[in-house]
């Protein structure tokens, strides 16, 4: 549902990515690993319109993404939860929830206040609560949710479990895992080997901004030792 080949971008006169390959199919989580300003976040940026490609192909649900605006590529179904979190301090729960809820997509049982209730029950009991009071891992559990009220084909995380504690991250593992079971296609930017090593299906390695492994699970655990020395655990 998501290829990007020999995908290239930057910031100005400095270019970051010098080939990114990824693959996304229907219905798998796959990875994006790899030390801290190795290009995962530019990747990401670039993926979504806000930091344009300069060259390379990225193709969603068969049809390139190219010159389409942020608007455009998350109406056609590309939800992210962004690297610390974002969400609206000065609004609710429940209003952070609504404000970019949508279904563009008409797919069926969408996502809606109930069920992200259901999913995140901390949310439900902290509904009419400003942002800005939640803990850290809340405003995680807020973060995802409101990226799921859009509906999306294709979750995002970028570094979702970063700075919370191991109980806390478990349950965003634990959802992760509830939401591969629906169907949903994810790609997760983290350093957490272990669940991931659980929960994906691919993987790929980035090394000062080009793709430098890919690989499945059972690559991934013959080929452990050499993954880790990338990302640096
Ligand atoms: N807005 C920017 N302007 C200029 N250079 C940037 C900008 N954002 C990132 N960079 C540079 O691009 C490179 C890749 O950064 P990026 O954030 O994509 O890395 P990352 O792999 O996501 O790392 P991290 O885990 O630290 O977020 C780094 O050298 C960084 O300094």
């Amino acid at each position: 549902m998501l290829e990007i080949s020999g995908l290239t971008a930057g910031y100005g006169h400095s270019q970051v990515l010098f080939g990114v390959d990824l693959l996304v199919r229907e219905g798998e989580v796959a990875t994006l690993l790899g030390r801290n300003g190795m290009g995962k976040t530019t990747t990401v940026r670039a993926l979504l319109g806000l930091n344009p490609p300069r060259g390379g192909r990225v193709e969603f649900g068969g049809e390139s993404l190219a010159g389409a605006t942020p608007e455009a590529i998350a109406r056609r179904g590309i939800g992210l939860v962004p690297e610390g979190r974002q969400v609206f301090p000065t609004l609710t729960v429940r209003e952070n929830l609504v404000a970019t809820a949508a279904n563009r997509l008409g797919l069926p049982e969408p996502w809606d206040l109930a069920r992200i209730y259901a999913l995140f029950p901390r949310l439900a009991e902290r509904a009419g609560q400003y942002a800005r009071t939640l803990s850290g891992g809340e405003q995680q559990m807020l973060a995802i949710g409101r990226a799921l009220m859009t509906n999306p084909r294709l979750l995002v995380l970028d570094e979702a479990t970063e700075g919370l504690a191991p109980v806390i991250r478990a349950e965003i593992w634990a959802t992760l895992a509830a939401l591969k079971a629906r169907g949903l296609s994810i790609l997760v930017i983290d350093k957490n080997l272990g669940a991931l090593s659980r929960l994906a299906d691919r993987h790929h390695v980035l090394e000062k901004g080009r793709t430098v492994w890919t690989g499945d699970g059972a690559a991934l655990a013959r080929e452990a030792a050499r993954v880790r020395g990338w990302i640096g655990l």
